[in-house]
Parts: structure tokens; sequence; C-alpha cells
């Protein structure tokens, strides 16, 4: 650590010498808010560069907004606009004056004459050695531009702006919703998107670091005659808001929903793909949703506008705040429940504050824990020790798994319709496993999986998505892509792993997903119970295709029959006729006689009523007719109700009619919903 000058040095001491002020110093005792840590540690949330800053702030906006339609059951309809503001507009937003470059050499980009000199060299001689390449038909590698400009380059500056109809916010606990770190309505034991408090905080410590413009939020609740409207940024070191307007505005069109907007540097150019990428993923998980993207650029001509119109109005159902099962607590939590519970006794308390635990195992949980407990005491009184007995009971005694019932997951229809509007597979096989536990959480993982495709690279194509989020970054790490890779053998469902199409689509949901750090970006590979039902939901998946593929392989076999025996059908009919033409010239010049049957079919040959053209024609039907017969046997034998069957799923285009009919030209099915 250097220290600071000596005007500040406590003993006045010059620089260097200083050993023990220098000890002195870095061993004082500071404190840090949780604001001021992430803006330290931002990458811990996601916000590693500008790039990865304006991709982590736009979905954290778009996960509230789906979490918080969803709260209402309300079908979400998210726009998404990201405005590139140019250098000039910017300052000009902030009030700064543009200022032209006079000391040249004092910036980062400058390039000295010479340096110049022999950059254009360098290019002049790649380009010789381009074109005698090219001239020899070989492969010309593409100079990477961004090798030849030196420097940071001018800052990029965009405007995000997400607006929902979701549930909006209470007017007054806006400003500790977006300017306190660690602060949200997500931390109770229910599935969510959402979960630490932190992702809007984030995007304003962002927009605080690089820009220093404040955050906006307008918002109105179901049936609000007002607006919310509120402009703050955020006290970093006492992580509180600080709030520079705060009122109530007419709320004229009745609107319900939030609109959050917030200005931050960022690079579009780096992370486009990316966030191109997100928003058709998370289409894809929620085909309930709508969602409209725009990106507007300072010069138009790189304007992007994409709209993800609803494909199904069946919403999964509202996930459902759970209770903590007694395997999932620590003692500091049991600690809290004993603080916060309405119940007065112990067995009350158990029963309330925890899943799995009836009346009569409360009271048999109690008697194990000793003779100083009993059902009837006061659950506030229990001292410090009596509480580490309950924990340990808690770790030791067997309880029922908790149920899945409180979770939503997307649900095989919404991964299915995902799977075909993403990859257009030849054929997909998807499975929706049963809950499984996790350090006492409920886990449903449901998997996805097809072969073949358009536009799909060979190999695994993975998709993965925790609580119905997709994850795209750190995906060699993640529990998915090792299953799929490393313990999932592809060859005995007769898939290739390097040739096929193969896409693996993975979607977990639980009251807690265990991400790697609170960038919710991968799930790690260390979660035995998870990895296993990853393993067993794709393999599922394999176990139906592999019976469609088999299938395939038999169809293809036939018709391979099929087709080689009609490729000898012309030699065959020639050959045929040569034989019978020469005998029915013996026949005719009494040669040789035939008799019967023979002499009919000779003087047939003769009249030309049996031709070439003839026997060809009877040996392709007989060969249709032997075909026929086989695959007759074959779907005998087979049985057609082995063929899986598949739910489909109408519904009426007309949304003011609740049915929807099936004609044919012999009858109407009208189905109601
Ligand atoms: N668009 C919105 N509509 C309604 N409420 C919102 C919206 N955006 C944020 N909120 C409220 O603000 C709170 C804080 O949001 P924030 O993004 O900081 O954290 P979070 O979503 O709870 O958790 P995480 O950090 O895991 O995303 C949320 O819990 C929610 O109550």
């Amino acid at each position: 650590m250097e220290m600071g000058g000596s005007s500040e040095s406590p003993s006045g001491q010059k620089k260097g010498k200083a050993k023990t002020p220098n000890k002195l110093k870095e061993s004082v005792l500071k404190q840090k808010s949780p604001a001021e840590f992430f803006a330290e540690n931002k990458n811990i949330a996601g916000f590693d560069n500008p790039g990865k800053c304006l991709y982590t702030t736009m979905r954290e906006l778009v996960e509230n907004s789906l979490d918080s339609a969803e709260s209402i059951s309300e079908l979400p309809v998210v726009e998404v606009t990201i405005e590139e503001i140019g250098k000039s507009k910017f300052n000009s937003m902030i009030g700064l004056v543009d200022r032209e470059r006079v000391d040249e050499e004092l910036y980062d980009d400058y390039e000295t004459a010479k340096a110049r000199e022999k950059r254009l060299a360098k290019e002049a001689r790649d380009q010789e050695i381009q074109a005698k390449n090219s001239a020899l038909g070989k492969k010309i590698k593409e100079p990477s531009a961004a090798k030849t400009i030196k420097g940071r380059g001018g800052a990029s500056f965009y405007r995000v702006t997400c607006k929902d109809n979701g549930r909006g916010m209470p007017h007054d606990d806006i400003p500790n919703m977006f300017g306190r770190v660690l602060s949200g309505t997500k931390y109770g034991l229910k599935q969510t998107r959402g979960k630490f408090g932190l992702g809007a905080k984030m995007a304003l410590i962002w927009s605080k670091m690089s820009t220093g413009l404040p955050i906006e939020i307008s918002s109105a609740m179901n049936g609000q005659s007002y607006l919310s409207f509120c402009r703050l940024d955020i006290d970093i070191h006492r992580n509180i808001p600080h709030v520079h307007l705060h009122e109530k505005r007419d709320n004229k069109d009745h609107w319900h929903g939030a609109e959050i907007q917030v200005v931050i540097e960022g690079n579009w150019t780096t992370y486009r793909s990316k966030i191109l990428h997100y928003m058709r993923q998370m289409a894809v998980i929620t085909p309930y949703a709508q969602f409209l993207f725009k990106f507007v650029s300072e010069s138009s001509d790189k304007d992007v506008t994409i709209r993800f119109a609803r494909r199904t109005d069946i919403m999964p159902p509202v996930p459902i705040e759970t209770k903590y099962h007694p395997s999932a607590v620590d003692l500091l939590l049991i600690k809290r429940l004993i603080g916060e519970t309405s119940k007065q006794n112990l067995s009350q308390f158990l029963q309330h504050e925890f899943v799995n635990i009836g009346k009569s195992y409360a009271e048999r949980l109690i008697g194990e824990m000793g003779a100083e407990f009993s059902p009837k005491m006061h659950v506030k009184s229990l001292s410090a020790p009596q509480i580490v007995r309950i924990h340990q009971l808690f770790r030791q005694a067997k309880f029922d798994d908790p149920s899945g019932d409180c979770l939503s997951p997307a649900g095989e229809y919404n991964l299915r319709l995902g799977i075909i509007k993403e990859l257009h597979p030849d054929m997909v096989a998807t499975y929706s496993g049963s809950a499984q536990v996790f350090e006492g959480h409920p886990v449903i993982v449901e998997a996805g999986v097809s072969v073949g495709g358009k536009d799909v690279k060979q190999g695994l194509n993975i998709f993965r998505f925790a609580n119905r989020i997709p994850l795209l970054f750190e995906q060699g790490a993640d529990v998915v892509t090792r299953t799929a890779q490393k313990r999932i053998n592809w060859g005995s469902y007769k898939i290739n792993q390097t040739q096929d199409k193969i896409g693996v689509f993975v979607s977990i949901v639980s009251t807690k997903i265990p991400f790697k750090g609170t960038g919710k970006e991968y799930i790690g590979d260390d979660i035995s119970e998870i990895a296993s039902a990853v393993k067993s939901a794709i393999q599922q998946c394999c176990v139906q295709l592999k019976s469609k593929i088999v299938k395939r392989i038999q169809a293809r076999e036939q018709q391979e029959r099929k087709r080689n025996l009609s490729k000898y059908i012309p030699d065959a009919s020639n050959a045929f006729y040569e034989v019978l033409r020469e005998m029915a010239l013996l026949h005719a010049s009494k040669k040789k006689r035939y008799e019967d049957a023979d002499a009919e079919i000779l003087s047939k040959v003769s009249t030309r009523l049996l031709t070439k053209e003839v026997l060809s024609e009877e040996l392709a039907k007989h060969v249709e007719k032997v075909d026929y017969q086989m695959a007759l046997e074959y779907a005998t034998q087979t049985g057609v109700g082995e063929e899986p069957k598949e739910d489909i799923y109408v519904q009426s285009l007309n949304p003011k009619s609740n049915f929807i009919d099936l004609r044919s030209p012999l009858f109407l099915f009208r189905f109601f919903q």
C-alpha cells in the first residue's frame, strides 16, 4: 500500500521511510456498506465490463417485469428499448460542453508518425500476402480491425428502458426498492426469477459509476388513480436512496405496471448477439409473454426492432410461497423464525413454521428433545442450547420430502413449443421429472431433446434455464452442459454425439436455485441431487427418441429394400421378355410345343398382349404388394398402440369466443374451454 502525501502523513515523515505509520494505516478498522461492496466487486453480480453491464442491466429489468406481471397472473407485455446516446448528446444531457482535443499526444489512442508509418507498411504487406493467397485460391483470413486501433476508444452510452404491465410498486416503497442494496420483496420461499434484492440497484450503481445519472421509475398499481414517479440515485457509502424527485401524477389511462429508465455506459457492438439471444430464449421459455425489443442507434441504420408475439395464453400457475423444510434450516434461521412467529407454544411453532410436521409428529419430535421440552412450552422462552437441540434433531430426524406443488415449471408443452420454434427439429421428446430435493428445497427438472433441424450445428446445442431465466454464460462449468457432454451415452440411444444435430433444453425450477454467484449465470456441477435429476431427465427424453429413431431406421431399411427391388425391374422384365419371346418363336414355328397355360402366355407374347412394359408394370405392382404386406406384418408385430401419444393444445384464434371448431365434411367438433 502506498502512503499518502507527506502533508497528510500523521508523523510528517518522508515517503518510503515511514514503516511504522504505514503499518498503522493498514490496520485501521473500516466498514463497508453493501452498496460499496457491490460497487467494488460488481463482476460478481454480472457487471464485468461495459458490454456485459448493458446485457445484465437489460436482463435484470426484464426479469423484474416478468416476475411482476406473473405475480398478478397477468399475461406479461414487456417492452425493452436500448437507445444509443452519442458522446455529444450525452455531454449535452449532463450539461457538459463538447471539447476538441488540444494535446493529441495525451490520448491513449494517439499514434506517433513513426508508429503510423509502421502500421501502414504492415497493412500493405498483409494486403500483398492476401492478394497472393487469393490468386493461389487459398483461404483468406480477415484482418482484425480491432487490433489495429489502439486505445480504449470513446465510451458509448445507452438509455435502457423497460416497461411492463405488472403489479407496480407501492408509492412509498419505491426509493428503498431501487436505492438500497439488498432490499426486495422476493426473499420468501417462493420460485421467482429475482432473489437477492440486488439487480435493479446494480444497474443504478453502474449508472452512477459510469454516467452519474439517476434512475427514473414510473409505476402504478391496479386501480390506482395516480402514477408514482421517482427519480433517485444511491448514496453508496450509506446504502440509502438519494431521492431527487418523488411525486404522484395523474393516471388518466388507468395504467398499471412499471417503467424503469436508466442511462449507463455500455457496448452494444460486443454484446448485441448475447442480448438478442437472451431475448429470443426468454421468448422461448415464456411463450405466454409478449416482448417488444428495440435498439435505437444514433445513425438509424443499425436500428433493430424485434417483436416476439405471444404464442399461447396458457400461463404456468403462479408459484406459491411455501414454508421451510426442517432439513433446510440452520440455527440462525430457527432463531429468526422463533422471533417472527405468531405462535405461542413449541408444538404450534413446529407445525406452523415448517412443512411436513403434523401435530402428532411435532409431539414425537418434542418427546425426543428431552424432558425439559414440552409441547405447551413457550417458544420464545427457549434457551440458546435448547434451540441447538432442535437444530440437531432437525438434521437427524426423518421428514417427508418437500412437495413440488409450490413450484411452477415451464411445462412440457412450453418446452416443446420452444424447441420447435428455435430449432425446427426432425424429432423431439420432452420429459418433466417429479420433484427432487436439494438441501430441503424442492427442485423440478424438465428436459427436451431434439434431433435435426434448421441452422442447428452438429453436436450438442445446449439451452439452459433456471427459474425460467435463460442462462447464457459460463456454459462449460454448468451442470447441464457437463451432464450432456460427459454422462449421457448418446450412442446407446442411436444418437451420434458429434455428427447429429442434437438440441438439449433443460429447465430447472426451485425455491432455491444454487447459482454460483449473484450474477445468476450458471449452476455448478457439484450438487449430486441436481446432476442426477438432470441426467435422468435427459435420459428419459433419449429413451423416447430411441424408439422413434429405431422406427425411422426400420422404415428407411424397408424403403431401401423397395428401392433395391425396383431398381432391378427394367433388367428383370427385359430378361423375362427375351426368354418368353424366344419361347414364343419356337412355339409358333412348332419346333417346340407348349401346352395349356404356357401356350396361352406365349400366344399373348406373339400377339403383343404381353410386352416388356406390361411385365415391368406387373413386377412393380408385385413389389408394392410385398412391401405393403411387410409393413402390415411389422405393424401387427409391434402394435399400433405403441406409437407415443402426444397431447395437442388448441385454442381459439378469436379472443372473444371460448370455443374452437374442428370441421370436416362429415362432422364438426366444438371444444369449449
Ligand atoms: N418492474 C417492477 N415491477 C414491480 N416491482 C418491481 C419491479 N422492478 C423491481 N421491483 C421491486 O423492486 C425489488 C428490488 O428489485 P431488484 O431487481 O433489486 O431485486 P430482486 O428482483 O428482488 O432480486 P435480484 O437481485 O435477484 O434480481 C423487487 O423485489 C420488486 O419488489
